[in-house]
């Protein structure tokens, strides 16, 4: 059963190909497969739908996107990137996994995990702010799955409270890759290119044409449109901000004045709140892309003490829901 649900290969026990080897037939999944339920939501050029595997009677969410649209609206590239990248995340619990793609006539369709906790903004919003324990517990979940997609090559330059969705746990799951950046394996460097000094290690891309969201959108992409991992640690601290704060650290009256706060770093903190959690989010907030905290700095600060990270981190329960009080 397990076999079938990985979409991988799958094929009688005791049938051999030719040379004695088990000929495998892989599993393509189609939509007579599923049965489709309920719309979970729309996206620009999809909707999601709640959708349950015939044979196995597993939910999944699947995102569909109308071909048509894709080619009109020129997102052949992201829809493609979207599945790259998925394809190499496949083995973190904090990253929405996706199991097959597959197409017809009309139609490209994602199964996903389905995430029925929703957008963490969503359970934001009804909060209004979550206490430090909240905060330390998704704080530290999305910091496990930065850690991991940083470490395949894949930086995701959208992290935002929509980008995070929950599963039926509380527990997080990062969606949203389509325009994420997929950094050259350093191993493919079989000669030296003579690029060693353009792609530095925290993996430059000087020709960074997508912009993410305003608020969270870092300084050098606005101002030298270079994305590195340290912008994904930019964004998350703008996340560990909202999250206590109940907004995000830039918001201006229109995209133009968001910007022009974030290049000249212009934010306060709410009075109360936690200086240990201060102190974390300033060291991300740094303009110089190289002086910003990295993760493993992010990890050993004050503000996480005594949070387990890795395996324990995805087996403790996520904690109630509460706002949080200055104290
Ligand atoms: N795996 C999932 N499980 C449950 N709901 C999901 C899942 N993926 C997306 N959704 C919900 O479906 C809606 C559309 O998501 P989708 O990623 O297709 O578009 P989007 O990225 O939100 O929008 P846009 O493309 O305009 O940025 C969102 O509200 C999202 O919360
Ligand atoms: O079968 C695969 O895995 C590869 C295809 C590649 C692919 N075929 C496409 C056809 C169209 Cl019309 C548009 C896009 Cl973006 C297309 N991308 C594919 C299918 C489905 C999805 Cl969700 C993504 C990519």
């Amino acid at each position: 059963e397990d076999w079938k649900e990985r979409g991988a290969a799958v094929g009688t026990k005791n049938e051999v190909d030719a040379v004695g080897k088990p000929a495998y037939r892989t599993v393509k999944k189609g939509v007579q497969d599923f049965s489709f339920g309920r719309i979970l939501g729309e996206g620009s050029y999809s909707s999601v739908y709640l959708a349950t595997d015939r044979q196995s009677l597993k939910e999944y969410a699947i995102k569909v996107l109308e071909k048509k649209h894709i080619i009109k609206e020129k997102k052949v590239k992201y829809v493609n990137i979207e599945k790259n990248t998925l394809n190499r995340l496949t083995e973190h619990p904090g990253i929405v996994r996706l199991y097959y793609t597959f197409q017809d006539e009309q139609s490209l369709y994602y199964v996903l995990d389905l995430c029925s906790g929703g957008e963490l903004l969503g359970i934001l919003k009804r909060t209004g702010t979550f206490d430090v324990e909240c905060t330390r517990f998704y704080g530290a979940q999305i910091l496990d799955a930065i850690r991991y997609m940083h470490s395949r090559g894949i930086i995701h330059r959208d992290l935002k409270p929509e980008n995070v969705l929950l599963d039926e746990n509380m527990h997080v799951k990062i969606t949203d890759f389509g325009t994420a950046k997929i950094l050259p394996d350093p191993r493919d460097q079989t000669a030296d290119s003579g690029l060693g000094g353009s792609f530095s290690s925290q993996g430059d891309s000087r020709s960074a044409s997508f912009v993410g969201t305003a608020e969270y959108v870092s300084p050098e992409l606005l101002m030298d449109k270079s994305a590195s991992k340290a912008s994904d640690l930019w964004a998350y601290g703008c996340i560990i901000y909202q999250l206590l704060a109940g907004r995000p650290p830039f918001k201006g009256g229109s995209e133009y004045l968001t910007f022009q706060k974030i290049v000249n770093l212009e934010y306060e903190f709410p009075p109360g709140l936690p200086p240990a959690a201060c102190d974390l989010i300033e060291r991300c907030l740094v303009l110089e892309p190289a002086r910003r905290l990295t993760i493993e700095h992010i990890m050993n600060h004050e503000f996480f003490d005594g949070q387990p990270f890795g395996r324990d981190l995805w087996r403790t329960k996520a904690p109630r829901l509460r706002p949080y009080v200055p104290s």
